[in-house]
């Protein structure tokens, strides 16, 4: 099965490099503005198929991508140090109104993921301007904070992180909004867990994973510059959900009947997203869920004015 990648910088190389170590797919197409850096990412990538899986990667142009079951779209600029997601939204939305229609006009079938930022807006973009039915468009939404989430509460309470069933909702951003009332290890609340095994959990203990979740990209960016790991995994395990039909649980992003994107966790299968979930939610969580999509709304609006422009 053919996966397509636009934008073969830190997030494009690195999802490419996480589908050939899971075998997410059997044929894989980076296309990149900067056709050099493409090139050399495919034959890096592909160097690792005999250690690996046996994935033909290769960079392309647009016409490439025909017959793709999955586009990545991770192409536009990144954040520098203390830029928040959204001050990249005049520019990310300029490069997508060049781009989606390439990518569609050439990939007629595919699902589209988009991971560019900000994630949750550009997926409001991309499915206006792709004009493709309902579920083929998502975006990894907050696939990776509920990812750092699941990581942290794991690493609190000593156990492999699977086994952390919690997620984060609204917008990729600032404002996102950890779901703490539903969290459970494996079904027991955090809590009852805590007092089970001895383990300390109090408004401390939250407010710092809360933090580290929140504030990880902006710790990692001023660190080395830019993320890319944990969403390249992401943007892999979200992609074989897909060709492999797997209909598994992802907390991705996609417009509701308002055309407004933002993060819910919603069931993905082989034709995208099959079914999106209502959460059970405390009431101060689902005011800050509110206020999430109300930042969100104001976002998409400007952003409905650049592609106008
Ligand atoms: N959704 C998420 O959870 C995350 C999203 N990101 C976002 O992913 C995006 C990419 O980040 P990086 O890879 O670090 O940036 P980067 O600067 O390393 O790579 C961007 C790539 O896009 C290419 N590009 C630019 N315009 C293009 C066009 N018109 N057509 C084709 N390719 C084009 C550039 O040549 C470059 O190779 C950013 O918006 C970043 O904020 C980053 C981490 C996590
Ligand atoms: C850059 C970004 O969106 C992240 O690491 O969460």
């Amino acid at each position: 099965m053919k996966v397509g990648i636009v934008g073969t910088g830190f997030v494009g190389a690195s999802a490419a490099y996480a589908l050939t170590l899971r075998g997410s797919c059997t044929e894989l197409v980076l296309v990149d503005i900067n056709e050099k850096k493409a090139l050399a990412e495919a034959e890096d990538i592909q160097h690792a198929t005999p250690f690996t899986h046996p994935v033909r990667v290769t960079a392309g142009n647009y016409k490439d991508l025909a017959d793709a079951k999955v586009v990545i779209l991770t192409a536009g600029v990144n954040q520098k140090p203390g830029e928040t997601r959204l001050q990249l939204l005049e520019r990310n939305v300029k490069i997508f109104a060049e781009m989606v229609p390439q990518v569609v006009k050439a990939a007629k079938d595919a699902i589209l993921i988009v991971a560019t930022n900000p994630v949750d807006v550009l997926t409001a973009v991309t499915a206006k301007i792709a004009g493709l039915p309902e579920g083929r468009v998502l975006g990894s939404g907050t696939t990776l904070d509920t990812a750092r989430f699941r990581a942290l509460v794991g690493q609190h309470v000593g156990i492999d992180p699977q086994h952390v069933h919690a997620f984060v909702l609204g917008e990729h951003g600032d404002s996102e909004v950890l779901a703490w009332s539903g969290a459970s290890i494996s079904g027991i609340p955090i809590g009852e867990y805590c007092v089970q095994r001895g383990i300390e959990w109090n408004d401390k203990t939250r407010k710092d994973i809360d933090e580290k979740v929140r504030k990880a990209a902006y710790t990692i960016i001023e660190g080395k510059g830019a993320t890319y790991y944990g969403i390249g995994a992401a943007l892999a395990r979200i992609t074989e959900v897909i060709t492999r039909d797997a209909r598994a649980i992802l907390s991705v992003t996609a417009p509701d009947s308002d055309g407004l994107a933002y993060a819910l966790p919603r069931i993905v299968g082989g034709e995208g997203i099959r079914e999106t979930l209502e959460v059970p939610l405390s009431t101060r969580e689902a005011i800050e869920l509110s206020k999430s999509v109300e930042v969100l709304k104001e976002a998409t609006g400007q952003a409905m004015g650049y592609l106008n422009d």
